[in-house]
């Protein structure tokens, strides 16, 4: 008999089916400490949460017979996944149960802040009667930039348009193709801040979308803008926005996230009166935490009965014979895929991965699934892994193109990612595993190279002319970036030269910046691949 443990208050309709079942117990223990759930995990198979409980790293250790966690919603912020990956649990999730449920919410936040109704509200019931005070503004006819296309921005942005708004979306997997079905304007960052009237952000919290609304957004917004953020707090940098208000360039805000949850007392936003605010209750309606809680229950019925499932945050299910072959070029795949996406601008068409040497008559599904979720995780909400990273790209109309070669170019074994892009941009990796020596980078686009994948790496498009090397090592070294290794790869002398650069630290913005702005250099940017 399994035991299943509910920490939180999941609707009972949505856990029916666990409670049904004849080989499942459930127990419902909601608001327990850390220590007291430590004291109990270690009887149950399976534990089932939203977002109150913070699943620690001591929680997943304690729980010896733990198998899987699910997570009755989208993000899984609230789970230490390394620490269940380590432990062989299982971490599944619910995508898609609480799509329009937020959606919709998001739609209710920017309603109320164009005609400031949880304000009126609380001056009428205050005993006034105030008519002046609140003179709102249509949506009819406004620009909404939509910041994040997956599934809920892609639901608000349909809703937007009923409503008479015209819409620019950014988002690095909206193609034009996708884009013309959706009847929205595929806009970048900049044209969203400068032209929208209306701002909302759907994305993940990820290293790029954390504060991609920031001070400098501000500056150039429309005077009188609105902005809404009911994705995750930290997309929008908080006190850059109270700023921006007080100043009078954005006329108000509504969030239902904040970057600490909850906030503290004295937090900016609430006591302002042009910010209006909910505490996390995006997902709040029966429908979704009935629709998340049901998907949820059917995956973790599944992994507990041993039978196949889906959505699957963390594990990948590969039969030990593959795994054992092609374990050692795991990190490498995703290390290459991930390398490829950081260098390439447009939206991604497809992924063209080539196996060759000792990998061209391995089967080699798992390992692209890793090359997969490479290129995608930067874009996602945290929660792309092998079991996903497939049928995420599907969603995104990603074509995932694999082929096998005889030729190694001399390499006992390479892999080859190609990302083909909108605009006719191409963008080529190749890496290899050196007996001896390890996972190395062997091409870069057209250029031979030979690096590790790993750390900060600065990719130089230059010129091949004498003095180049020694202007970029004086211009980092005068900003305190050291460089741990060097490679320089070109076709002919004279031509077309690539630099790489595995450096200790991040390098600042202004720095690629000013390495972008030396004689002979095109481009700079920075890869991470940690
Ligand atoms: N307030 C609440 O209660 C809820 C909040 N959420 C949050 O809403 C957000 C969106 O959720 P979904 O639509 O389900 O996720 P999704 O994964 O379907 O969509 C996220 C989209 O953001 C895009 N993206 C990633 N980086 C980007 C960037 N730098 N610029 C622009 N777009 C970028 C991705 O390509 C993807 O299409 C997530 O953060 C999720 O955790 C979800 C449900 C409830
Ligand atoms: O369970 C909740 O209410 C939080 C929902 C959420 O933020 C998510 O699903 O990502």
């Amino acid at each position: 008999m399994f035991k299943v443990l509910v920490s939180d208050p999941i609707s009972d309709l949505g856990i029916q089916q666990l409670m049904d079942a004849n080989d499942v117990t459930v127990d419902k223990k909601t608001g327990l400490s850390e220590d007291e759930l430590i004291a109990i995990i270690g009887d149950y198979d399976g534990l089932l949460v939203r977002s109150q409980t913070t699943v620690t790293e001591k929680i997943i250790e304690a729980g010896s017979k733990l198998k899987v966690i699910g997570r009755a919603g989208v993000g899984v912020d609230n789970i230490k996944l390394d620490a269940a990956t380590q432990r062989g649990v299982v971490v599944i999730n619910a995508p898609d149960g609480n799509t329009i449920t937020t959606c919709e919410h998001a739609f209710a936040m920017m309603m109320a802040l164009a005609r400031h109704i949880p304000q009126a509200y609380a001056k009428t019931i205050g005993g006034t009667w105030d008519r002046k005070s609140f003179l709102g503004v249509e949506l009819r006819g406004k620009t909404l930039g939509v910041l994040g296309m997956g599934r809920i921005g892609s639901e608000v942005a349909k809703r937007a348009k009923a409503f008479g708004m015209s819409i620019l979306a950014f988002d690095p997997f909206l193609t034009a193709d996708r884009a013309e079905k959706l009847e929205v304007k595929l806009a970048s960052v900049d044209d969203i801040v400068r032209n929208a009237d209306f701002i909302t952000v759907h994305t993940p919290l990820t290293p790029e979308t954390r504060h991609i609304i920031a001070r400098p957004q501000f500056e150039v917004m429309k005077k009188g803008m609105r902005i809404v953020n009911c994705a995750r707090g930290g997309i929008i940098d908080e006190l850059a926005l109270v700023e921006a208000i007080d100043s009078g360039i954005v006329a108000g805000a509504a969030f239902d996230v904040f970057e600490k949850e909850p906030p503290e007392a004295d937090h900016p936003f609430l006591s302002h009166p042009k910010i209006i605010v909910t505490p996390h209750l995006g997902a709040s309606t029966v429908e979704a935490q009935e629709n998340v809680a049901i998907d949820v229950s059917e995956q973790v019925l599944n992994i507990l009965r041993n039978e196949p499932f889906i959505n699957a945050v963390n594990i990948p299910p590969v039969a030990p014979s593959v795994m054992n072959k092609l374990q050692p070029y795991f990190n490498l795949g995703e290390k290459l895929g991930s390398f490829a996406t950081q260098i390439t601008d447009a939206a991604i068409r497809e992924i063209h991965v080539e196996y060759a040497g000792d990998l061209s008559d391995v089967d080699t599904q798992p390992l692209t699934r890793y090359i997969v979720k490479g290129v995608l995780s930067r874009h996602f909400a945290g929660d792309v892994n092998i079991v996903n990273s497939m049928h995420l790209a599907k969603t995104r109309d990603v074509n995932v193109v694999v082929t096998k070669a005889s030729k190694t170019k001399g390499f006992t074994n390479l892999i080859t990612v190609t990302l083909k892009a909108e605009h006719d941009e191409e963008r080529l990796v190749a890496g290899t595993l050196l007996q001896g020596y390890g996972e190395r980078i062997v091409r870069v686009n057209k250029f031979p190279v030979d690096i590790a994948p790993e750390g900060h790496q600065l990719v130089i498009s230059h010129n091949d002319k004498p003095g180049i090397i020694g202007l970029v090592g004086t211009l980092l070294g005068e900003n305190n970036v050291n460089i741990a290794s060097m490679q320089v790869g070109r076709k002919i002398v004279g031509g077309a030269a690539i630099m790489l650069l595995t450096v200790d630290k991040a390098v600042p913005q202004d720095v690629l910046v000013k390495l972008a702005g030396l004689p002979e250099i095109n481009t700079a940017e920075e890869i991470v691949l940690l």
